[in-house]
Protein backbone atom coordinates (compact mmCIF):
# COMPACT_ATOMS: atom_id res chain seq x y z
CA UNK A 1 0.00 0.00 0.00
CA UNK A 2 1.16 3.60 -0.91
CA UNK A 3 3.03 5.26 2.19
CA UNK A 4 1.87 8.89 3.27
CA UNK A 5 4.51 11.45 4.17
CA UNK A 6 3.60 15.02 6.10
CA UNK A 7 5.79 17.49 5.14
CA UNK A 8 5.99 20.41 7.59
CA UNK A 9 8.34 23.39 6.58
CA UNK A 10 8.92 23.00 3.25
CA UNK A 11 12.18 24.83 2.64
CA UNK A 12 15.48 23.98 1.32
CA UNK A 13 15.11 20.92 3.62
CA UNK A 14 11.38 20.04 4.22
CA UNK A 15 11.65 19.84 -0.28
CA UNK A 16 14.50 18.11 -0.22
CA UNK A 17 12.35 15.60 1.69
CA UNK A 18 9.38 15.97 -0.03
CA UNK A 19 11.34 15.04 -3.20
CA UNK A 20 13.03 12.21 -1.51
CA UNK A 21 9.53 10.44 -0.32
CA UNK A 22 7.88 11.19 -3.34
CA UNK A 23 10.59 9.84 -6.08
CA UNK A 24 10.06 6.46 -4.05
CA UNK A 25 6.43 6.46 -4.64
CA UNK A 26 5.16 7.97 -1.48
CA UNK A 27 2.45 9.97 -0.89
CA UNK A 28 3.40 13.79 0.00
CA UNK A 29 1.27 16.47 2.64
CA UNK A 30 3.23 19.17 2.59
CA UNK A 31 2.59 22.15 5.05
CA UNK A 32 4.07 25.67 4.81
CA UNK A 33 2.50 29.00 5.54
CA UNK A 34 5.03 30.28 2.82
CA UNK A 35 2.92 31.75 0.17
CA UNK A 36 5.91 30.96 -2.23
CA UNK A 37 6.48 27.21 -1.00
CA UNK A 38 4.74 25.33 -3.88
CA UNK A 39 6.66 27.05 -6.34
CA UNK A 40 10.32 26.35 -4.11
CA UNK A 41 9.46 22.75 -3.66
CA UNK A 42 8.16 22.57 -7.25
CA UNK A 43 11.82 23.71 -8.31
CA UNK A 44 13.66 21.26 -6.08
CA UNK A 45 11.28 18.34 -7.29
CA UNK A 46 12.70 19.24 -10.80
CA UNK A 47 16.24 19.23 -9.98
CA UNK A 48 15.17 15.50 -7.87
CA UNK A 49 13.66 14.56 -10.94
CA UNK A 50 16.74 15.15 -13.10
CA UNK A 51 19.36 13.58 -10.93
CA UNK A 52 17.94 10.83 -8.14
CA UNK A 53 16.41 8.30 -10.54
CA UNK A 54 19.03 7.33 -12.13
CA UNK A 55 21.44 7.05 -9.42
CA UNK A 56 20.46 3.24 -9.44
CA UNK A 57 20.36 0.22 -12.44
CA UNK A 58 16.82 -0.25 -11.11
CA UNK A 59 13.89 2.31 -11.97
CA UNK A 60 12.22 3.89 -8.89
CA UNK A 61 8.60 2.89 -8.26
CA UNK A 62 6.19 5.48 -10.13
CA UNK A 63 6.45 9.39 -8.21
CA UNK A 64 3.71 9.74 -6.17
CA UNK A 65 1.47 12.66 -5.63
CA UNK A 66 2.22 16.01 -3.49
CA UNK A 67 -0.42 17.80 -2.03
CA UNK A 68 -0.32 21.25 -0.24
CA UNK A 69 -2.20 21.51 2.56
CA UNK A 70 -3.81 24.69 4.88
CA UNK A 71 -3.02 22.94 7.84
CA UNK A 72 -0.51 20.85 9.90
CA UNK A 73 -3.94 18.82 10.84
CA UNK A 74 -4.92 18.03 7.34
CA UNK A 75 -1.02 17.48 6.15
CA UNK A 76 -0.73 14.56 8.96
CA UNK A 77 -3.67 13.28 8.56
CA UNK A 78 -3.30 9.43 7.59
CA UNK A 79 0.74 10.34 7.93
CA UNK A 80 2.90 7.09 8.30
CA UNK A 81 6.11 9.75 8.75
CA UNK A 82 5.53 13.37 9.74
CA UNK A 83 9.65 15.07 8.94
CA UNK A 84 9.16 18.57 10.46
CA UNK A 85 11.83 20.88 9.08
CA UNK A 86 10.97 24.77 10.37
CA UNK A 87 13.69 27.18 11.48
CA UNK A 88 16.05 26.45 13.98
CA UNK A 89 13.98 27.55 16.79
CA UNK A 90 13.13 25.28 19.36
CA UNK A 91 9.91 27.24 20.06
CA UNK A 92 8.35 27.02 16.75
CA UNK A 93 9.34 23.61 17.07
CA UNK A 94 7.43 22.67 20.29
CA UNK A 95 4.42 24.53 19.27
CA UNK A 96 4.72 22.17 15.70
CA UNK A 97 4.99 19.32 17.79
CA UNK A 98 2.08 19.85 19.90
CA UNK A 99 -0.05 20.65 16.82
CA UNK A 100 1.16 17.72 15.08
CA UNK A 101 0.36 15.41 18.01
CA UNK A 102 -2.54 16.43 18.71
CA UNK A 103 -3.70 15.53 15.12
CA UNK A 104 -1.57 12.28 13.93
CA UNK A 105 -1.51 9.08 14.60
CA UNK A 106 0.62 7.42 17.78
CA UNK A 107 2.38 4.86 15.92
CA UNK A 108 3.70 7.29 13.26
CA UNK A 109 7.00 8.43 13.29
CA UNK A 110 7.92 11.94 14.06
CA UNK A 111 11.10 13.06 13.13
CA UNK A 112 13.11 16.44 13.40
CA UNK A 113 15.23 17.67 10.97
CA UNK A 114 16.91 19.73 13.61
CA UNK A 115 21.07 20.47 12.73
CA UNK A 116 21.41 20.69 16.66
CA UNK A 117 18.82 20.36 19.60
CA UNK A 118 18.93 17.48 21.31
CA UNK A 119 15.56 14.83 21.04
CA UNK A 120 15.67 15.58 25.09
CA UNK A 121 14.97 19.62 24.48
CA UNK A 122 12.82 18.42 21.31
CA UNK A 123 10.57 16.61 23.34
CA UNK A 124 9.98 18.83 26.44
CA UNK A 125 6.44 18.99 27.32
CA UNK A 126 5.72 16.72 24.30
CA UNK A 127 1.97 14.73 24.52
CA UNK A 128 3.92 11.44 23.67
CA UNK A 129 7.79 12.03 24.11
CA UNK A 130 8.97 8.59 22.41
CA UNK A 131 7.05 9.82 19.32
CA UNK A 132 9.70 12.16 18.30
CA UNK A 133 12.91 11.54 17.26
CA UNK A 134 16.20 13.79 15.65
CA UNK A 135 15.80 12.34 11.60
CA UNK A 136 19.05 15.18 10.60
CA UNK A 137 19.42 14.83 7.05
CA UNK A 138 22.23 16.14 4.87
CA UNK A 139 21.50 18.52 2.04
CA UNK A 140 20.77 17.47 -1.09
CA UNK A 141 18.27 15.39 1.15
CA UNK A 142 17.28 13.65 -1.94
CA UNK A 143 20.73 12.93 -3.21
CA UNK A 144 22.77 12.16 0.50
CA UNK A 145 21.67 8.97 2.11
CA UNK A 146 22.68 9.74 5.70
CA UNK A 147 19.98 10.79 8.21
CA UNK A 148 21.44 10.87 12.08
CA UNK A 149 18.16 9.27 14.11
CA UNK A 150 18.68 10.23 17.58
CA UNK A 151 15.86 9.16 19.56
CA UNK A 152 17.36 9.64 23.37
CA UNK A 153 16.69 7.92 26.50
CA UNK A 154 12.26 8.18 26.11
CA UNK A 155 13.13 6.99 22.67
CA UNK A 156 10.11 3.99 21.83
CA UNK A 157 12.02 0.71 20.44
CA UNK A 158 9.82 -0.22 18.05
CA UNK A 159 8.73 3.08 16.65
CA UNK A 160 13.18 3.34 16.54
CA UNK A 161 13.23 -0.19 14.20
CA UNK A 162 10.34 1.31 11.87
CA UNK A 163 11.86 4.46 11.39
CA UNK A 164 14.99 2.72 10.41
CA UNK A 165 12.84 0.18 8.14
CA UNK A 166 11.15 3.12 6.61
CA UNK A 167 14.69 4.95 5.73
CA UNK A 168 16.01 2.03 4.43
CA UNK A 169 12.87 1.40 2.11
CA UNK A 170 13.60 5.15 0.25
CA UNK A 171 17.08 4.68 0.01
CA UNK A 172 18.47 6.36 3.49
CA UNK A 173 21.08 5.36 5.59
CA UNK A 174 20.31 5.36 9.26
CA UNK A 175 22.90 5.99 11.73
CA UNK A 176 21.42 5.26 14.82
CA UNK A 177 23.38 7.24 17.82
CA UNK A 178 22.56 6.15 21.56
CA UNK A 179 23.94 9.03 23.54
CA UNK A 180 22.23 12.62 22.91
CA UNK A 181 24.74 15.35 21.65
CA UNK A 182 24.81 19.12 20.76
CA UNK A 183 24.89 19.01 16.62
CA UNK A 184 24.61 15.44 17.20
CA UNK A 185 28.12 13.67 15.35
CA UNK A 186 28.30 14.88 11.62
CA UNK A 187 27.68 19.04 12.53
CA UNK A 188 30.21 19.10 15.29
CA UNK A 189 32.71 18.14 12.56
CA UNK A 190 31.48 21.24 10.30
CA UNK A 191 31.35 23.39 12.86
CA UNK A 192 35.07 22.18 13.76
CA UNK A 193 35.79 23.37 9.78
CA UNK A 194 33.40 26.16 9.41
CA UNK A 195 35.38 27.92 12.21
CA UNK A 196 38.76 26.96 11.09
CA UNK A 197 37.72 28.42 7.69
CA UNK A 198 36.52 31.39 8.88
CA UNK A 199 39.82 32.32 10.99
CA UNK A 200 41.96 31.36 7.77
CA UNK A 201 39.57 34.04 5.82
CA UNK A 202 39.41 36.72 8.30
CA UNK A 203 43.63 36.31 9.42
CA UNK A 204 44.05 37.02 5.47
CA UNK A 205 45.52 33.33 4.81
CA UNK A 206 43.47 32.30 2.24
CA UNK A 207 40.46 33.03 0.17
CA UNK A 208 36.86 31.57 0.02
CA UNK A 209 38.30 29.90 -3.20
CA UNK A 210 41.55 28.33 -1.99
CA UNK A 211 39.35 26.73 1.50
CA UNK A 212 37.13 25.15 -1.39
CA UNK A 213 40.17 24.13 -3.22
CA UNK A 214 42.22 22.84 -0.47
CA UNK A 215 39.37 20.87 0.06
CA UNK A 216 37.91 19.65 -3.45
CA UNK A 217 41.43 18.85 -5.08
CA UNK A 218 42.90 16.70 -1.50
CA UNK A 219 41.20 15.24 1.58
CA UNK A 220 37.71 16.13 0.37
CA UNK A 221 37.54 13.30 -2.20
CA UNK A 222 39.22 11.12 0.20
CA UNK A 223 36.86 11.98 2.95
CA UNK A 224 33.92 11.08 0.50
CA UNK A 225 35.09 7.54 0.04
CA UNK A 226 36.34 6.03 3.33
CA UNK A 227 35.72 9.07 5.95
CA UNK A 228 38.21 9.99 8.68
CA UNK A 229 39.75 6.98 10.57
CA UNK A 230 40.37 4.61 7.67
CA UNK A 231 41.82 7.26 5.55
CA UNK A 232 44.64 7.68 8.74
CA UNK A 233 44.76 3.99 9.01
CA UNK A 234 45.98 3.64 5.34
CA UNK A 235 48.36 6.62 6.05
CA UNK A 236 49.94 4.98 8.55
CA UNK A 237 51.53 2.93 6.07
CA UNK A 238 52.34 -0.85 6.70
CA UNK A 239 52.06 -0.17 10.48
CA UNK A 240 48.66 1.05 10.41
CA UNK A 241 46.33 3.26 13.04
CA UNK A 242 49.28 3.14 15.64
CA UNK A 243 52.23 4.36 13.89
CA UNK A 244 50.00 7.26 12.49
CA UNK A 245 49.02 8.20 16.05
CA UNK A 246 52.65 8.42 17.40
CA UNK A 247 53.67 10.46 14.61
CA UNK A 248 51.00 12.72 14.29
CA UNK A 249 49.70 12.59 18.11
CA UNK A 250 52.27 15.29 19.01
CA UNK A 251 50.75 18.09 16.52
CA UNK A 252 47.51 18.15 18.47
CA UNK A 253 48.86 20.12 21.36
CA UNK A 254 51.29 22.19 18.76
CA UNK A 255 49.42 25.61 17.38
CA UNK A 256 47.63 23.98 14.52
CA UNK A 257 44.25 25.00 15.71
CA UNK A 258 42.59 27.96 16.10
CA UNK A 259 39.09 25.79 17.36
CA UNK A 260 38.84 26.61 20.71
CA UNK A 261 38.50 30.18 19.75
CA UNK A 262 35.47 32.03 17.33
CA UNK A 263 35.92 35.25 15.27
CA UNK A 264 33.36 37.25 16.14
CA UNK A 265 30.36 38.02 12.73
CA UNK A 266 31.29 41.50 12.65
CA UNK A 267 30.22 43.40 9.40
CA UNK A 268 33.31 43.52 8.02
CA UNK A 269 34.25 39.94 8.09
CA UNK A 270 30.56 39.23 6.72
CA UNK A 271 31.31 41.44 3.77
CA UNK A 272 34.64 39.96 2.91
CA UNK A 273 33.39 36.61 3.20
CA UNK A 274 30.08 37.16 0.97
CA UNK A 275 32.35 39.15 -1.45
CA UNK A 276 35.29 36.64 -2.08
CA UNK A 277 32.32 34.01 -2.27
CA UNK A 278 30.26 36.36 -5.11
CA UNK A 279 33.70 36.60 -6.87
CA UNK A 280 34.52 32.75 -6.35
CA UNK A 281 30.76 31.57 -7.96
CA UNK A 282 28.58 34.15 -8.23
CA UNK A 283 28.12 34.41 -12.25
CA UNK A 284 26.27 30.98 -11.77
CA UNK A 285 22.84 31.24 -9.66
CA UNK A 286 21.97 29.01 -6.92
CA UNK A 287 19.97 26.42 -8.79
CA UNK A 288 22.37 26.48 -11.35
CA UNK A 289 24.87 25.56 -8.75
CA UNK A 290 22.40 23.09 -7.16
CA UNK A 291 22.62 21.48 -10.88
CA UNK A 292 26.40 21.34 -10.71
CA UNK A 293 26.17 19.76 -7.25
CA UNK A 294 23.90 17.30 -8.20
CA UNK A 295 26.08 16.10 -11.72
CA UNK A 296 28.94 15.98 -9.71
CA UNK A 297 27.29 13.86 -6.54
CA UNK A 298 25.33 11.01 -9.12
CA UNK A 299 29.09 10.52 -10.86
CA UNK A 300 30.77 10.15 -7.88
CA UNK A 301 28.17 8.20 -6.15
CA UNK A 302 27.56 5.75 -9.10
CA UNK A 303 31.72 5.53 -9.37
CA UNK A 304 31.24 4.26 -5.98
CA UNK A 305 28.50 1.70 -6.49
CA UNK A 306 30.52 0.43 -9.27
CA UNK A 307 33.43 -0.27 -6.41
CA UNK A 308 30.66 -1.37 -4.33
CA UNK A 309 31.74 0.69 -1.74
CA UNK A 310 30.50 3.03 0.90
CA UNK A 311 27.42 5.54 -0.36
CA UNK A 312 27.99 3.58 -3.58
CA UNK A 313 27.59 -0.30 -1.71
CA UNK A 314 24.53 1.59 0.14
CA UNK A 315 22.97 1.88 -3.37
CA UNK A 316 23.66 -1.70 -4.30
CA UNK A 317 21.95 -2.67 -1.12
CA UNK A 318 18.97 -0.37 -2.25
CA UNK A 319 18.69 -2.50 -5.74
CA UNK A 320 18.17 -5.33 -4.06
CA UNK A 321 15.29 -4.51 -1.79
CA UNK A 322 13.89 -2.51 -5.30
CA UNK A 323 13.84 -5.86 -7.51
CA UNK A 324 12.10 -7.79 -4.79
CA UNK A 325 8.70 -8.55 -5.82
CA UNK A 326 9.38 -7.06 -9.68
CA UNK A 327 9.88 -8.63 -12.58
CA UNK A 328 13.39 -7.71 -12.04
CA UNK A 329 13.87 -10.05 -9.08
CA UNK A 330 11.58 -13.26 -10.89
CA UNK A 331 13.19 -16.29 -11.16
CA UNK A 332 13.13 -18.27 -14.67
CA UNK A 333 10.48 -20.62 -13.86
CA UNK A 334 8.21 -17.31 -13.08
CA UNK A 335 8.66 -15.92 -16.75
CA UNK A 336 6.69 -17.17 -19.96
CA UNK A 337 8.95 -18.48 -22.29
CA UNK A 338 6.85 -17.62 -25.24
CA UNK A 339 7.36 -14.00 -24.98
CA UNK A 340 10.67 -12.02 -24.79
CA UNK A 341 11.91 -12.02 -21.41
CA UNK A 342 11.72 -8.41 -19.15
CA UNK A 343 15.94 -7.93 -17.91
CA UNK A 344 16.11 -4.68 -17.39
CA UNK A 345 14.14 -1.31 -16.36
CA UNK A 346 16.28 1.67 -15.58
CA UNK A 347 16.51 5.39 -15.78
CA UNK A 348 18.93 7.01 -17.84
CA UNK A 349 21.81 8.70 -15.57
CA UNK A 350 23.12 11.84 -15.71
CA UNK A 351 26.42 10.72 -16.55
CA UNK A 352 25.48 8.57 -19.51
CA UNK A 353 24.86 11.89 -21.38
CA UNK A 354 27.13 13.68 -24.12
CA UNK A 355 28.07 16.74 -25.73
CA UNK A 356 25.12 15.95 -28.18
CA UNK A 357 22.34 15.99 -25.39
CA UNK A 358 21.53 12.21 -25.27
CA UNK A 359 22.36 9.02 -24.29
CA UNK A 360 26.15 8.47 -25.38
CA UNK A 361 26.74 5.20 -27.56
CA UNK A 362 28.53 3.31 -25.11
CA UNK A 363 25.95 3.03 -22.64
CA UNK A 364 23.59 1.47 -24.99
CA UNK A 365 26.00 -1.34 -25.33
CA UNK A 366 26.66 -0.62 -21.08
CA UNK A 367 22.98 -0.83 -20.42
CA UNK A 368 23.31 -4.12 -23.08
CA UNK A 369 25.23 -6.26 -20.81
CA UNK A 370 23.81 -5.46 -17.79
CA UNK A 371 20.59 -6.77 -19.78
CA UNK A 372 22.95 -10.13 -20.49
CA UNK A 373 24.24 -10.06 -17.12
CA UNK A 374 20.21 -10.65 -15.67
CA UNK A 375 19.52 -12.91 -18.18
CA UNK A 376 22.61 -15.09 -17.34
CA UNK A 377 21.61 -14.49 -13.49
CA UNK A 378 18.20 -15.83 -14.87
CA UNK A 379 18.91 -19.35 -16.40
CA UNK A 380 21.48 -19.77 -13.37
CA UNK A 381 24.67 -18.52 -14.39
CA UNK A 382 24.63 -16.00 -11.04
CA UNK A 383 27.50 -14.81 -8.49
CA UNK A 384 27.43 -18.34 -6.92
CA UNK A 385 28.12 -20.30 -10.36
CA UNK A 386 30.69 -17.93 -11.36
CA UNK A 387 32.55 -18.33 -8.73
CA UNK A 388 32.31 -22.35 -9.01
CA UNK A 389 34.09 -21.68 -11.95
CA UNK A 390 31.84 -21.29 -15.40
CA UNK A 391 30.55 -18.01 -16.53
CA UNK A 392 29.52 -17.02 -20.34
CA UNK A 393 32.10 -14.61 -22.77
CA UNK A 394 30.96 -12.53 -25.14
CA UNK A 395 32.41 -13.20 -28.73
CA UNK A 396 30.36 -10.77 -31.01
CA UNK A 397 28.11 -7.72 -30.68
CA UNK A 398 25.88 -5.44 -33.01
CA UNK A 399 24.32 -2.69 -31.81
CA UNK A 400 21.31 -0.70 -33.86
CA UNK A 401 21.04 3.18 -33.06
CA UNK A 402 17.42 3.51 -34.03
CA UNK A 403 16.16 6.52 -31.53
CA UNK A 404 18.01 8.93 -29.37
CA UNK A 405 17.34 9.01 -25.19
CA UNK A 406 17.85 11.52 -22.76
CA UNK A 407 18.62 11.60 -19.41
CA UNK A 408 15.97 10.57 -16.74
CA UNK A 409 13.80 8.61 -19.53
CA UNK A 410 12.91 5.27 -17.99
CA UNK A 411 14.33 2.50 -20.40
CA UNK A 412 13.03 -0.79 -20.31
CA UNK A 413 14.87 -4.11 -22.24
CA UNK A 414 13.70 -7.26 -23.00
CA UNK A 415 15.59 -10.35 -24.41
CA UNK A 416 15.10 -13.45 -26.78
CA UNK A 417 17.17 -16.02 -27.05
CA UNK A 418 17.83 -16.94 -31.25
CA UNK A 419 20.23 -19.64 -30.37
CA UNK A 420 20.48 -21.67 -26.75
CA UNK A 421 22.20 -24.79 -27.32
CA UNK A 422 25.53 -26.51 -25.30
CA UNK A 423 28.03 -23.54 -25.07
CA UNK A 424 26.23 -21.63 -27.45
CA UNK A 425 23.84 -18.37 -26.73
CA UNK A 426 22.70 -16.02 -29.18
CA UNK A 427 20.40 -13.31 -27.71
CA UNK A 428 18.85 -10.22 -29.02
CA UNK A 429 17.71 -7.33 -26.68
CA UNK A 430 15.46 -4.46 -27.62
CA UNK A 431 15.53 -1.27 -26.09
CA UNK A 432 12.32 0.70 -25.55
CA UNK A 433 11.17 3.93 -23.94
CA UNK A 434 7.98 3.00 -23.84
CA UNK A 435 6.17 2.01 -27.16
CA UNK A 436 9.00 3.68 -29.08
CA UNK A 437 11.65 1.48 -30.08
CA UNK A 438 15.50 2.99 -29.37
CA UNK A 439 17.92 0.29 -29.87
CA UNK A 440 18.84 -3.50 -30.87
CA UNK A 441 22.07 -5.27 -29.63
CA UNK A 442 22.66 -8.96 -30.94
CA UNK A 443 24.80 -10.81 -28.91
CA UNK A 444 27.08 -14.05 -29.01
CA UNK A 445 28.24 -15.83 -25.97
CA UNK A 446 30.17 -19.02 -25.41
CA UNK A 447 29.97 -20.63 -21.97
CA UNK A 448 33.46 -20.86 -20.39
CA UNK A 449 35.45 -23.13 -18.03
CA UNK A 450 36.87 -20.20 -16.00
CA UNK A 451 40.23 -22.02 -14.97
CA UNK A 452 40.75 -23.34 -18.50
CA UNK A 453 39.54 -19.69 -20.24
CA UNK A 454 38.20 -22.32 -23.06
CA UNK A 455 34.46 -22.88 -24.31
CA UNK A 456 32.94 -25.47 -22.07
CA UNK A 457 29.02 -26.48 -21.79
CA UNK A 458 27.10 -24.69 -18.97
CA UNK A 459 25.45 -27.02 -15.88
CA UNK A 460 22.69 -29.29 -17.15
CA UNK A 461 20.40 -26.61 -15.12
CA UNK A 462 21.98 -23.69 -17.34
CA UNK A 463 21.25 -25.71 -20.61
CA UNK A 464 18.03 -26.38 -19.41
CA UNK A 465 16.27 -23.27 -18.87
CA UNK A 466 18.09 -21.97 -21.75
CA UNK A 467 16.70 -24.60 -23.96
CA UNK A 468 13.36 -23.60 -22.50
CA UNK A 469 13.55 -19.95 -23.85
CA UNK A 470 14.84 -20.58 -27.39
CA UNK A 471 11.89 -22.94 -27.80
CA UNK A 472 9.69 -20.70 -26.54
CA UNK A 473 11.25 -17.87 -28.32
CA UNK A 474 11.67 -19.58 -31.58
CA UNK A 475 7.31 -19.47 -32.20
CA UNK A 476 7.93 -15.22 -31.92
CA UNK A 477 8.03 -13.92 -35.66
CA UNK A 478 11.48 -13.20 -35.94
CA UNK A 479 12.58 -9.64 -34.97
CA UNK A 480 13.23 -7.02 -37.01
CA UNK A 481 17.09 -6.25 -38.11
CA UNK A 482 17.88 -10.03 -36.40
CA UNK A 483 21.32 -10.92 -38.13
CA UNK A 484 21.96 -6.94 -39.52
CA UNK A 485 25.64 -6.34 -40.16
CA UNK A 486 26.38 -2.91 -41.87
CA UNK A 487 28.23 -5.01 -44.43
CA UNK A 488 31.63 -3.92 -46.43
CA UNK A 489 31.51 -1.53 -49.63
CA UNK A 490 31.72 -2.56 -52.49
N1 LIG B 1 19.86 24.17 5.37
C1 LIG B 1 20.63 23.16 5.76
O1 LIG B 1 21.77 22.98 5.27
C2 LIG B 1 20.14 22.18 6.76
C3 LIG B 1 19.13 22.49 7.66
N2 LIG B 1 18.67 21.54 8.54
C4 LIG B 1 17.61 21.83 9.51
O2 LIG B 1 16.35 21.81 8.82
C5 LIG B 1 15.44 22.71 9.42
C6 LIG B 1 14.91 23.66 8.35
O3 LIG B 1 16.01 24.35 7.79
P1 LIG B 1 15.96 24.94 6.29
O4 LIG B 1 15.14 24.08 5.43
O5 LIG B 1 17.38 25.21 5.94
O6 LIG B 1 15.22 26.31 6.52
P2 LIG B 1 14.39 27.19 5.49
O7 LIG B 1 14.38 28.55 6.01
O8 LIG B 1 14.88 26.96 4.09
O9 LIG B 1 12.92 26.55 5.58
C7 LIG B 1 12.09 26.65 6.70
C8 LIG B 1 10.67 26.58 6.20
O10 LIG B 1 9.79 26.48 7.31
C9 LIG B 1 8.64 27.26 7.01
N3 LIG B 1 7.99 27.57 8.28
C10 LIG B 1 8.22 28.60 9.13
N4 LIG B 1 7.41 28.48 10.20
C11 LIG B 1 6.64 27.39 10.00
C12 LIG B 1 5.60 26.76 10.74
N5 LIG B 1 5.20 27.24 11.90
N6 LIG B 1 5.04 25.64 10.23
C13 LIG B 1 5.43 25.13 9.04
N7 LIG B 1 6.41 25.70 8.30
C14 LIG B 1 7.00 26.80 8.78
C15 LIG B 1 9.19 28.46 6.26
O11 LIG B 1 8.17 29.09 5.50
C16 LIG B 1 10.27 27.82 5.40
O12 LIG B 1 9.77 27.43 4.14
C17 LIG B 1 16.22 23.39 10.55
O13 LIG B 1 15.93 22.74 11.75
C18 LIG B 1 17.68 23.19 10.15
O14 LIG B 1 18.54 23.16 11.25
C19 LIG B 1 19.16 20.25 8.54
C20 LIG B 1 20.14 19.88 7.64
C21 LIG B 1 20.75 20.84 6.75
C1 LIG C 1 24.92 24.20 8.30
N1 LIG C 1 24.07 23.14 8.87
C2 LIG C 1 24.41 23.03 10.28
C3 LIG C 1 22.68 23.54 8.70
C4 LIG C 1 24.39 21.92 8.11
C5 LIG C 1 23.62 20.69 8.42
O1 LIG C 1 22.87 20.58 9.35
C6 LIG C 1 23.86 19.49 7.55
C7 LIG C 1 24.32 19.70 6.13
O2 LIG C 1 23.57 19.41 5.19
O3 LIG C 1 25.44 20.14 5.93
Amino acid sequence: MTKTAAIIGGGVIGGGWAARFALNGWTVQVFDPDPEAERKIGEVMANARRSLPGLTDVALPDEGEVRFCASIAEAVTGADWIQESVPERLEIKHKTFAEVQAHCAADAVIGSSTSGFKPSQLQQGAARPGQIMVAHPFNPVYLLPLVELVPGDAGDPALIEQAKTLLSGIGMYALHLKKEIDAHVADRFLEAVWREALWLVKDGIATTEEIDNAIRYGFGIRWAQMGLFETYRVAGGEAGMKHFMAQFGPCLSWPWTKLMDVPEFTDELVDLIAGQSDAQSGDLSIRELERVRDNNLVTMMRGLKAQDWGAGALLNQQEVLMRQGTEMGARAADLPADQPVPTARRTVPLDWTDYNGHMTESRYLHAFADATDRFMELIGCDAAYISSGGSYFTAETHIRHLDEVHAGAVITITTRVVLGEGKKMHLFHEMREGDRLLATGEHFLLHVDLETRKPSPPSPQIEANLVRFAQGHAQLPAPDGLGRAIGAPR
